[in-house]
Parts: C-alpha cells; structure tokens; sequence
C-alpha cells in the first residue's frame, strides 16, 4: 500500500480536476438512476390514473424525466472530457517526473537495465498508472458517495430495505473486488514484467537481426518471443475471465437484492405503507443502483497491475544516482589543465579492479596518448573524467580544482568526446550534428565539416545536410560516422578532448585523413586520446602506457618501447 500512498502524491496537484470528474461522473449516474425509476413510478402511477380514471400530474414527472435525460448525455461527454483531460495532463507529468529522475542515473545506474525494458517503463508502465485515476479513484469515490445517498433514500421508505441493499452492494462492491484483486495480483505483476521482457527481446531482435541471421539463431529468439507472448495471452485470458465473472457476480447480486426489496416491499404496499407506483420505482432504482459499484471489480482486478507498474517506476526512482552534484558547486572551470592523483577504481561486482593508484599532468593545451591492452582501463580513465563513474580513491582536478566540487553538467560542457563507437540519432545529418551546439548557424556547421573532412561527401548526398542517417546511423559508414563525430567536438568548442580510439578500424588512407582533421581540432585544447598502437603518436607531448589498471610506462615518447613491450605482449597472449 506504500506504493499506492506515494502514487497519490503524485496526483495531488490534480485533485481540482479529479474532484471535477467525480463530480460530474456522480452526477450523471444519479441523473441515470433518476431517469430509470422516475420513468418506471410514472408510467405505473399513469397506467393505474387511467384504470381508476383519476386525474394526474403527469408535468413534473416528465419534466423530470426530460431533465435526468439531457443531464446523463451531456453528463457522459462531460465526464469523458474532464477524465481524458485529468489523464493526460498526469501522464505528460508522470513522463517527465519519470525521466527527471532517469537523466542522473545515466549512463552508471542504466547499465543494469536493458533499453527495451526501460522504454517499457516508460510507456505502458507510466500508462498503466493512468488506470489507477481513470478506473480506480473515480469509479470507488463515486461508489462510496452513490451507496451512501442510495442507503438514505432507501431508508426513507423502509430501513430494513436500506440494510438488505446494503449488504448486496457490500457483496458487489467490496467481496468481489477483493476476489478480483487477489486473483489478479500474479498475473499482473507478471504481465508488467513479461511487457518490459517482450520489449526487450523485439528490440535485441530487431537490432541484432543481422548476426541472428547469420548465427542461425533468429528462430530461437522468435521462440522466446512468442513465448512470452504466449505468457502473456494466457495472464490476459486468466484477467479478462475472470473479469467476466465478477460482472456475472454483480448481475446476480442485483438479481438477488430485487427478490429481496419485493419480498420487504411488498407486504408493506398491502400495508398501505408504500404506494404502488413506488414499488415500480424501487424496483428499478435497485437494479439501477448497482452501476455504481460494478466497475469496481474491474477497478481492483487492475490494481495488481497498476501497483506492479508503480513500484517498477518507483525502483527506478529510487535508485541513488552513482554520481551526486554537490549542494553549492563551483563555477565552471576556468584554467583546463588536468591532474589525476592516485585515482583508484573497481566497478561495481567486479573482481579486479579497473585503475589502481593512477597519477598523470597534462597542462593546458598539452597532448597525452593513452596506450594500452584491450581492459587496461584506458576507457574509464575517461568515464571517471567524465564523471559518469566516482573513484574509489584519489582525485581528478581540471584548473586546479577537484572535479567533484563542479555540476557534473558544468564539468561536461567543458569537454568534447570522440569515440570508437559515434551514436548517432534517427534524424538527419544537421539535427545530429545541432545537439553539439543547438545555436550553430549552417555556415558554422559546415566549416565545421569541411575541418573534419566530411563537407563533400555530405554536400554530395542528394539531400545534404537533410540526409537521414537511420536508425543508430546505419546509413554512414564508420568512418564517415566518426567524421560526424569530430564535427560534432569542433561545433561544440570544448576547450578539453577526450578521443576513444578515433581512428580504430579504419584503413590506412581514411586514418590518415581522418588525424588530419583531428589536428585541427586539438589544436589549443588540452587533449587525451586513446590510441590503438603506439605507431603515429608524433602530435604527442607525452605517452602514458596502462596495464591492467596499473601505469606501466608515463613520459615522452622515450617511453614507446615500453608501450610496444606492453600492447605487444598483451596482444600474443
Ligand atoms: N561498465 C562496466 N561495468 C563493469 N565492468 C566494466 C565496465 N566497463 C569496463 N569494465 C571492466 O573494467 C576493465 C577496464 O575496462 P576499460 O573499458 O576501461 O578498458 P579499455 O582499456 O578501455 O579496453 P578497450 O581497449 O578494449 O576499450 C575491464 O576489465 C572491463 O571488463
């Protein structure tokens, strides 16, 4: 139920909205119980006027009638209205609390989830909380204040009517639905689950279709697929018959308490004590009665889920971002020499650790190649930089000062990144290129370009500049994505450098080039590279060799043989 308190906080500055909404929903089902009875007493009192020939008003009833007509039609769209509007105000605001608190767990915390399960969270989980406001609180609030109106008006002919009713709508309203909700509570925690799986397994489908293909294993992973289907069809099966035997449930409640209202009423109609046109009125305002309380078996069967959804958000919610901005930060960094001193790492499960005791200077504008075997923790030196990851031990410090008194924001805006692996977005080349600097004028963008050698191939596409890339930028080729990339770093103008192996696969020619361009785009920025081989590595003030976490050589180009020793070595074993 904690789940369920703190979600109410969430809706709290929607409660004018949703008072409307029940409001007008109670409005319109008085007016349909109004319009069902009235209808029923009237036509009763008009049959037995016209038998004993006595004269009638028939005005006010059929004003009446007319009256409870109009007010249950316009009353519906009303209340449609009101409840989609309520709905979609609270979605668009749970998708934004949601991704507020997304943002800072990336990309540390994120790792542990898979996109596809995380897209699911965001979308059918946030919807299914939608189900909680539209198919709970209204329908139980309007239940509440229906019975307790219908117990007076009850009670005001008889009360043992009022009690019999009660027990009926208790029956209906509340027995059922506790059945519905235990009933519904795996299924729907599974189903919230088996979602998030299917997402994921279509989206590593999709994505990875090619070496599914060629690996022969597409047919297993369509299996998967289909099994979790197949899960998933059985959980909604299991619900929705579920869901027809609480409505059977509430039928045959409104079926009994009519027997039981003749058989109370009708001694008292012998009695003299209710007239017989009421008869006829109870008897429809009984069956009638009763659509206030049969959403509400639905309304718990989807609580299971709407809670399954909720607490799927809130672990999210919930989880500390790996990285915590400090209360008062600094201002951005205004000198961008970069100093490590004793930097230690371990990522979080993992045996060995990832840097130990690292120590490196690079003044500003100095040029450090960073070489090393594939694990030797060359990436997360960057990562840490970055701050995407907190050192166990030691301190970053850029002008000076320890990166950890600056907003991981401020930090970034700082540096530019090119690495071995450019994502680029489903949108065209400009948009891509846009997110490095949003303000950047077309000339800029494509000086930008032209520095990066990638003008003439992009000028040449028949669309330019408005060429869409695919999705994840299938359509460019590696190098031309990484092209992309180092215009992206010169429309950003950082003053520090970050390159992950940004020449990595390319062949001799396109490598060559491509350094030609980065040239350009180190000139007056203090810069790191990772390097592949220690070959090439002339624009370097000094070379800092990494072993398994561990510095194994640190200096000037005096120490490549070190560097060769170490990638050698590695690379035979
Ligand atoms: N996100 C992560 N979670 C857990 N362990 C990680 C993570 N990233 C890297 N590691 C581990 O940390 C160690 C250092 O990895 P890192 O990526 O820094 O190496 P690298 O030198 O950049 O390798 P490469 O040249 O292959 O890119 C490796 O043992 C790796 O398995």
């Amino acid at each position: 139920m904690n789940a369920l308190r703190r979600l109410w906080s969430l809706f709290v500055p929607y409660r004018g909205w949703m008072l409307l909404g029940i409001s007008v929903a109670l409005i319109t089902l008085l007016a349909n119980i109004a319009l069902m009875s009235t209808s029923a007493w009237f036509l009763t009192a008009m049959a037995a006027a016209g038998a004993t020939g006595t004269a009638m008003n028939y005005f006010t009833p059929a004003a009446l009638i007319r009256a409870s007509a109009i007010i249950r039609t316009a009353g519906r769209y009303g209340e449609r209205l009101i409840n989609h509007e309520a709905t979609f105000r609270l979605i668009a605001r749970l998708r934004v609390w949601f991704y507020e608190h997304l943002e800072p767990l990336a990309p540390a915390r994120l790792q542990r989830y898979h996109s596809g399960d995380l897209l699911s969270r965001i979308r059918a989980d946030i919807d299914a909380l939608d189900g909680l406001y539209v198919r709970v609180l209204v329908p139980v609030a309007v239940a509440n204040m229906a019975t307790l109106f219908f117990s007076f008006f009850l009670a005001s002919f008889h009360p043992l009517l009022a009690l019999s009713a009660l027990v009926f709508w208790g029956v209906a309203g509340v027995g059922l639905p506790i059945w519905a909700e235990r009933r519904g509570r795996i299924p729907g925690k599974r189903l919230a689950e088996d979602e998030g799986a299917l997402r994921a397994a279509v989206v590593d489908g999709l994505q990875g279709l090619a070496e599914l293909s060629v690996y022969g294993a597409a047919e297993r992973q369509a299996k998967r697929i289909d099994g979790l289907s197949r899960q998933m069809i059985t959980d909604q099966g299991r619900l929705a018959s579920d869901q027809a035997l609480t409505q059977a449930g509430v039928g045959l409640c409104a079926g009994l308490s009519l027997w039981v209202m003749l058989w109370i009423a009708v001694p008292l109609v012998e009695g003299g004590q209710i007239e017989p046109p009421v008869l006829a009125l109870l008897a429809l305002f009984i069956i009638a009665s009763f659509e206030a309380v049969a959403p509400l078996p639905a309304a718990f069967q989807i609580l299971g889920r709407t809670l399954a959804a909720a607490r799927r958000l809130f672990a999210i919610v919930d989880a500390k971002p790996e990285v915590i901005d400090p209360p008062t930060p600094s201002p951005r960094p205004k000198r961008f020499d970069i100093r490590c001193q004793g930097l230690s790492f371990t990522y979080p499960g993992a045996t060995e650790p990832a840097l130990v005791g690292l120590d490196l200077e690079v003044p500003e504008g100095g040029r450090l190649a960073i070489l090393g075997p594939t694990g030797s923790g060359k990436s997360t030196l960057f990562h840490l930089i970055l701050r995407f990851w907190e050192p166990d031990a030691g301190t970053i410090a850029i002008g000076g000062d320890d990166i950890r008194l600056f907003q991981g924001d401020d930090l970034r805006r700082s540096i530019a990144v090119v690495s071995q692996h450019t994502h680029l977005f489903a949108a065209n080349i400009r948009d891509n290129l846009l997110i490095a600097n949003p303000n950047a004028t077309q000339d800029q963008i494509e000086s930008a370009c032209r520095v990066a050698q990638i003008h003439d191939f992009i000028a040449a596409l028949p669309e330019g500049y408005d060429t869409w890339v695919g999705e994840t930028g299938v359509k460019l080729s590696g190098g031309q994505a990484r092209r992309v990339a180092i215009a992206r770093a010169l429309l950003k103008d950082a003053p520090i450098l970050l390159l992950d192996e940004p020449t990595e696969g390319l062949d001799a020619a396109t490598e060559r080039n491509l350094m030609q361009a980065l040239d350009r785009l180190m000139a007056g920025r203090t810069v790191l590279l990772i390097a592949h081989r220690p070959a090439g590595l002339d624009w370097a003030d000094k070379i800092l060799v990494l072993d398994r976490g561990r510095v194994s050589a640190y200096g000037d180009r005096s120490v490549i043989p070190a560097a060769m020793q170490t990638v050698l070595s590695s690379d035979l074993v």
